[in-house]
């Protein structure tokens, strides 16, 4: 159990570590962090008893803490380690929570000029389409898979400190090389992304907009219910992970060719063939995969 977890950027995610945290007795006492015009939001989460205290000033933020869970934005992780970097303390573990892991490292190195042996960079697979700590949820991530991707110089006691604070909030946790998470990420997570955006625009844009969105049904809102995800976010992970997802906007640029040739040749066999291999793989990957425990 911690004394003092400081949550900076108490939002979906950061505000369900909090809350989870409270249930589960990892910590003491909760505290938020953000800044002047995260305020309203860091109200509510006092309000709503998310967190017990908040700050606008870091260092009486990080005051006491010994556990820091960063939350914001991965664009913001620079920023937000510079601030950190004044307060840095030996006997606090750093974690954080953004989708891609080497950004976060890069981030470390350029504020640091190392990553820091106290810092552990983690990911939870788990979230939503909703922002701010009015969706945070107890419980978000029981059950639910959670990477953490340390490096050579990571210290061991920092490391177990982390993985057992997140598998005490209920996540099952692997260890990865960062590099190998966000290539993975990219295709699972990024790529859909997306898709749903790049469709939904498209949608979006024609003249027959209302009309199309009227008749939208099951299969529509299941497909683009991640577009309704936070632009700043989502522009964020896209730019930080751009390596990854280009290649594989190429990618599937071509399978959208393919279906589209044999669409044109009336080739329903191959048509078949492509929608049944689907199928049988999303079949296949939910039975293996669906339940981690
Ligand atoms: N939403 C998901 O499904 C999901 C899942 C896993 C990981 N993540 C990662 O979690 C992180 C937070 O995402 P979220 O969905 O909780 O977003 P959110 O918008 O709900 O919460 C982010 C919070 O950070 C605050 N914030 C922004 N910039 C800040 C800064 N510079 N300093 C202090 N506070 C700042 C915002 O005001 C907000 O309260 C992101 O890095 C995201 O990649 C999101
Ligand atoms: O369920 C959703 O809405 C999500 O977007 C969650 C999701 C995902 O793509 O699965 C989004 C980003 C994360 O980094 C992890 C989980």
């Amino acid at each position: 159990m911690f004394n003092t977890l400081c949550v900076i950027g108490v939002g979906l995610i950061g505000g369900s570590v909090a809350r989870t945290a409270r249930v589960q007795n990892l910590a003491a006492r909760i505290v938020g962090f953000g800044r002047d015009q995260d305020l309203a939001n860091l109200q509510l989460a006092k309000q709503l008893g998310v967190i017990d205290e908040f700050y606008l000033d870091i260092a009486a933020a990080v005051a006491h803490a010994d556990c820091v869970v960063i939350a914001t934005p991965v664009a913001t992780t620079a920023a937000v380690l510079g601030l950190l970097k004044p307060h840095w303390s030996a006997e606090t573990v750093y974690t954080d929570v953004g989708s891609t892991k080497g950004s976060v490292l890069a981030a470390a190195e350029a504020v640091f000029g190392y990553v820091p042996d106290n810092l552990v960079p983690a990911h939870p697979i788990a979230g939503g389409e909703q922002s701010g700590v009015s969706a945070a949820v107890e419980g978000l991530f029981a059950h639910k898979r959670l990477i953490i991707t340390p490096v050579a110089g990571t210290d061991a006691g920092a490391l177990a400190k982390v993985q057992a604070f997140w598998q005490g909030l209920g996540s099952v946790v692997s260890l990865m090389d960062a590099q190998h998470h966000d290539s993975v990420l990219a295709a699972t997570s990024h790529l859909p992304h997306v898709l749903a955006f790049a469709l939904v625009d498209m949608l979006g844009h024609k003249d027959e907009q209302s009309e199309i969105f009227k008749y939208a049904a099951g299969g529509f809102k299941d497909f683009t219910r991640i577009a309704s995800s936070d632009p700043t976010m989502w522009a964020a992970i896209c730019t930080a992970n751009k390596q990854e997802i280009l290649p594989l906007i190429e990618q599937l640029r071509t399978e959208l060719a393919k279906i589209h040739a044999l669409l044109a040749a009336d080739d329903y066999a191959q048509l078949f063939a492509t929608f049944a291999y689907a199928q049988t793989a999303r079949e296949r990957f939910l039975e293996q995969f669906e339940r981690p425990v």
